[in-house]
């Protein structure tokens, strides 16, 4: 029975251990097969979801997921639905499993035809082209393609079967030639869901995965039933979810608390108008995020010099000269970076080797990744027993990793995995779908946020966010770095998911009503 995603965390497996999983399962010839299982799932949800279709187009490619779209087809034509069914098989290189629902879809009252039919916005696309199998090498298939297009311009619903189809489950992107062809295809035109089967792949959730699947439903084919012990490979990554609302951490709190009790958090960053562009911002708002997220005290450290003697919209944040912030370093958490130009270059020998929590964002990952020997004072750290969080988006990342944007976006998972082992840190790779991996630790993926997060400033806000969270844990080390990353993206996600979608959200909005809307 497809079932919503329950809230609570769920492991992600690869193509290599669903494939593991399905190989164990089909060892066991379960009757009904898969394949059935597949197809009466996915029609029992095209079923719920276009209740009032008067048109459902089917489109089967050539491998097995296009038998999952074949059973399907028949089991919706056999309930009198009117079925158009496109299939790009050949009878002769088909599974056994395929021949039968081919045979049952051809025992029914089928329109088959080559040509897209013309829909309605309640009518719906079933989408069986290419599932798991999709090769990365393989040549673009032009039907497959066009028919993509077609599905992606209709305003019907789209059920997409296992995987949107052209989608890559290890790494969320796109396969080239398959990818909606609109740069900005609008998720709004369109219904969207995927139905994934067996298990739930990595890339339904970050990189394209997102606006790729829409709304995601899984079915376990009945595995958890099998009278056969299955291996249990480990998870690829976990989704995340917080083990705890996200308020529970405030609303614990001991009555005889004090503001020591949660921790410093010292933000250094915010260039000044004398290196040519202020960006002072960035580093309130980082201050103003940890605020508001719970830290105990907040000090900020605005570079060159700055002139401010108090923040009147903030007055609980205390600003600091360089002397005082640098004093400071060993008994903080300390965010570096946000906003901070060319000028935190300078201190930054000086935070990496002192700094008890360091969490590095923006222009001092910019600094290590142009520097050898800050980058060797990075990697020092983690030997020190000094842990490090570094939040980059992912033109960071290549900058770290001495690649490309392409090339980090290409494999999310692997490009913060490396960061994270070639550091010695944890690292929150930013971006639709946020990973965040640790040495020693499977990564996560986190589930919220959406594109009203695409604005100035959000990032710095993270920033803050995961530093209050980190600072109030007892001890520091990469365990609760990991955590505290996992927490603070999932609140910050989750703040954009629960505003109003017609409303822009700013960085100082995102900010202010924290701690409120968590
Ligand atoms: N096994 C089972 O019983 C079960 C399987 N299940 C279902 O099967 C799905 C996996 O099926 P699969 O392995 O047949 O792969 P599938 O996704 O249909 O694609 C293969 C076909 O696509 C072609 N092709 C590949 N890449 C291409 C490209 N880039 N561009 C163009 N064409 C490309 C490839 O071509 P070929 O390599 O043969 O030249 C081949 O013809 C899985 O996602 C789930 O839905 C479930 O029902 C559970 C039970
Ligand atoms: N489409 C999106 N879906 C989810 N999160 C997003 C999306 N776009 C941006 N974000 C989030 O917004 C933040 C932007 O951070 P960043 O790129 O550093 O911006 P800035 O430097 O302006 O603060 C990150 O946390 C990122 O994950
Ligand atoms: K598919």
């Amino acid at each position: 029975m497809p079932q919503r995603l329950p809230a609570t965390p769920l492991p992600l497996f690869n193509s290599a251990s669903t494939r593991a999983l399905e190989q164990a399962a089909l060892a066991w010839h379960p009757q009904p097969s898969l394949m059935q299982r597949a197809g009466r799932a996915c029609a029992q949800l095209a079923q719920a979801l276009a209740p009032h279709a008067q048109h459902i187009w089917v489109l089967c490619g050539p491998g097995n997921n296009g038998g999952d779209g074949l059973a399907a087809a028949a089991i919706l034509a056999a309930q009198g639905r009117k079925v158009t069914l496109t299939w790009l098989g050949q009878r002769e290189r088909c599974s056994s499993d395929t021949l039968v629902a081919l045979q049952q879809a051809q025992n029914q009252a089928i329109h088959w035809s080559d040509t897209p039919p013309a829909l309605q916005p309640h009518d719906l696309i079933v989408d069986a082209l290419l599932g798991l199998g999709l090769h990365s090498q393989a040549a673009t298939n032009p039907r497959i393609a066009a028919l993509l297009q077609h599905s992606y311009a209709s305003p019907a619903t789209v059920l997409a079967v296992d995987l949107p189809s052209g989608l890559q489950a290890d790494t969320g992107l796109w396969q080239a030639g398959y990818a909606p062809q609109t740069p900005h295809h609008s998720p709004g035109h369109q219904q969207r869901h995927t139905l994934s089967l067996l298990t739930l792949k990595p890339g339904l959730f970050t990189a394209d995965g997102r606006d790729a699947a829409g709304q995601i439903w899984f079915d376990d084919l009945g595995l958890g039933q099998l009278p056969i012990a299955l291996p249990s490979p480990a998870p690829t990554a976990w989704l995340h979810h917080p083990a705890a609302p996200i308020t529970a951490g405030l609303a614990a709190r001991r009555h005889a608390s004090h503001k020591g009790s949660f921790g410093d958090v010292l933000v250094i960053g915010g260039q000044g108008l004398q290196a040519g562009a202020a960006m002072q911002g960035a580093a309130i708002l980082a201050a103003s995020a940890a605020l508001h997220h719970g830290a105990g005290r907040v000090f900020l450290h605005l570079l060159d010099h700055g002139q401010l003697q108090q923040l009147p919209q903030t007055p609980e944040i205390m600003l600091r000269n360089q002397v005082t912030a640098l004093a400071q370093l060993p008994s903080s958490t300390v965010v570096c970076g946000c906003g901070g130009g060319s000028s935190v270059a300078a201190l930054l020998p000086k935070v990496l080797e002192h700094s008890a929590r360091l969490l590095l964002d923006a222009d001092a990952l910019n600094a290590i990744a142009a520097d050898a020997m800050l980058r060797q004072r990075l990697k020092n750290r983690g030997p020190a027993g000094l842990p490090t969080v570094l939040t980059p988006h992912p033109l960071e990342a290549a900058r770290l990793l001495n690649s490309s944007v392409p090339a980090v976006q290409a494999d999310r998972l692997a490009a913060a995995h490396t960061l994270a082992n070639t550091l010695d840190c944890t690292v929150l790779l930013k971006g639709s779908g946020s990973i965040i991996a640790s040495p020693g630790e499977v990564p996560h993926i986190n589930p919220t946020g959406n594109a009203l997060l695409a604005t100035g400033g959000t990032g710095d806000v993270l920033a803050g966010m995961v530093a209050a969270r980190w600072a109030s844990m007892p001890n520091g080390m990469h365990r609760q770095a990991h955590h505290a990353a996992c927490a603070g993206a999932y609140a910050h996600g989750a703040i954009a998911d629960g505003w109003p979608a017609q409303r822009p959200l700013t960085a100082q909005a995102l900010a202010r009503t924290l701690a409120r809307a968590c």
